[in-house]
């Protein structure tokens, strides 16, 4: 694990009787992504917002690069915090431009700098400033309303970022759009980000590590595989759900798996066919090196060629992208109504196949004891092993 960036040690918060986070100690590294994730009510909020102290600790410590927060104003603490939260909370009085400019301008830096700064960022998540900067949040959409908050939080470069639900104002699509465009964005920046979700599904997805909660407790915290395939309770179990396997493949892409996939040229011989079809019971046909589309032995019959042979696909519902999910590739498997999809690269080029043998070994790993047999008191035979 590389250095923490954020440390807890043993920090509590009580607000009366209630105990809304409990002796949590955490390290977060330097460059990663921690998803919070729980049930409502279990702390998430709370122990997020300790850490730029929107909510004073009733004990224990929190460090930021090895400064005590409690040392440091908690205003200039906060300038240093990017911080996107689900309502957003653009002004709505101030163009898109001058809500990016917030915290540069609370800094005192020029107007100039601030809002090339604004651009850059605009440009960054996707907002072309020339169409978008002179916006005001009214005029965007809940997905581009969420881009200007990352923006936002993005001003002044801070080396960390809390993100209390930053998905869960949007619908499933623009939701599932704007995390692969954060993916990609955390993949170029490195910033190391706390994240608080209700969704296992995005947890899984955009965390480098995962910390379950429980009432005020952490009950695991670790990477999404290991609380996929190891987790260390019944409360984990039930949490991450009966369908972990399918939701393990989600974090596996299809270049992983993949294994040769056999290819003839459209134009290619008849000779040429007919020994690739005694080797194969599919080939996948290609023209100028992309997928065309495939033919099997049962429609290359006798005096056939190759071209009159094979029957045509769109690469696009008959492949499947180097970098997509399993759990995706799966889907569009079984969508297609077959046991095997060619694997492209960007260009539509074959590179591999996939098939299901190869996934199922994946899931098989982790074939799961019934529920029922899973005691409060005894451990599982997983968690002896
Ligand atoms: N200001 C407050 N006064 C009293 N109790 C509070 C206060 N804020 C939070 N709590 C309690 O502390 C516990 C943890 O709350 P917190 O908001 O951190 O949970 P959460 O996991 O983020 O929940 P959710 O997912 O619903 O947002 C809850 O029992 C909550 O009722």
């Amino acid at each position: 694990m590389a250095d923490a960036m954020i440390r807890l040690e043993r920090v509590s918060k009580r607000y009366g009787e209630t105990v809304a986070v409990q002796e949590t100690t955490l390290e977060i590294p330097e460059g990663e992504l921690v998803v919070l994730i729980g049930p409502s009510g279990c702390g998430k909020t709370t122990t997020l917002k300790m850490i730029n102290r929107l909510i004073e600790p009733s004990s224990g410590r929190i460090y930021i690069g090895g400064r005590d927060v409690t040392q440091v104003n908690p205003q200039e603490l906060r300038r240093g915090i990017g911080y996107v939260i689900q309502s957003i909370g653009l002004f709505p009085h101030m163009s898109v431009r001058e809500n990016i400019q917030v915290v540069p301008r609370l800094l005192g830096w020029p107007k100039a700098r601030s809002a090339a700064r604004a651009d850059e960022l605009l440009e960054l998540v996707g907002l072309p400033p020339e169409r978008y900067a002179a916006a005001y949040p009214r005029e965007l959409s809940g997905g581009q309303a969420q881009r200007v908050g990352v923006a936002r939080a993005l001003a002044v470069d801070p080396p960390v970022l809390l993100m209390d639900e930053p998905f869960g104002a949007v619908d499933p699509l623009t939701r599932e759009r704007l995390q692969d465009e954060f993916l990609k964005l955390q993949a170029q920046l490195q910033k190391t980000i706390v994240m608080v979700t209700h969704d296992i599904d995005e947890a899984i997805k955009l965390g480098d590590r995962v910390c379950v909660m429980n009432v005020g407790v952490v009950e695991q915290f670790g990477t999404p595989e290991e609380v996929l395939s190891a987790p260390k309770s019944r409360f984990v179990r039930q949490f991450v759900g009966a369908d972990r396997a399918l939701k393990r493949l989600s974090r596996v892409r299809a270049h992983e798996l993949m294994r040769a996939v056999p290819t003839l040229d459209l134009g290619a011989s008849r000779e040429a066919a007919r020994e690739a079809l005694a080797r194969h019971r599919t080939v996948y046909v290609t023209r100028e090196g992309r997928l065309a589309g495939w033919l099997d032995r049962r429609a290359f019959a006798g005096d056939a060629d190759v071209e009159s042979a094979y029957t045509e696909v769109s690469a696009e519902s008959y492949s499947v992208r180097e970098g997509d999910d399993v759990r995706g590739a799966l889907a569009k498997m079984l969508g297609q109504g077959v046991a095997e999809l060619p694997v492209v690269d960007g260009a539509g080029r074959p590179i591999g196949l996939l098939n299901l043998p190869s996934i199922l070994a994946v899931t098989g790993e982790m074939v799961d004891e019934p529920e029922a047999s899973v005691s409060e008191a005894a451990p599982s035979a997983r968690e002896v092993a």
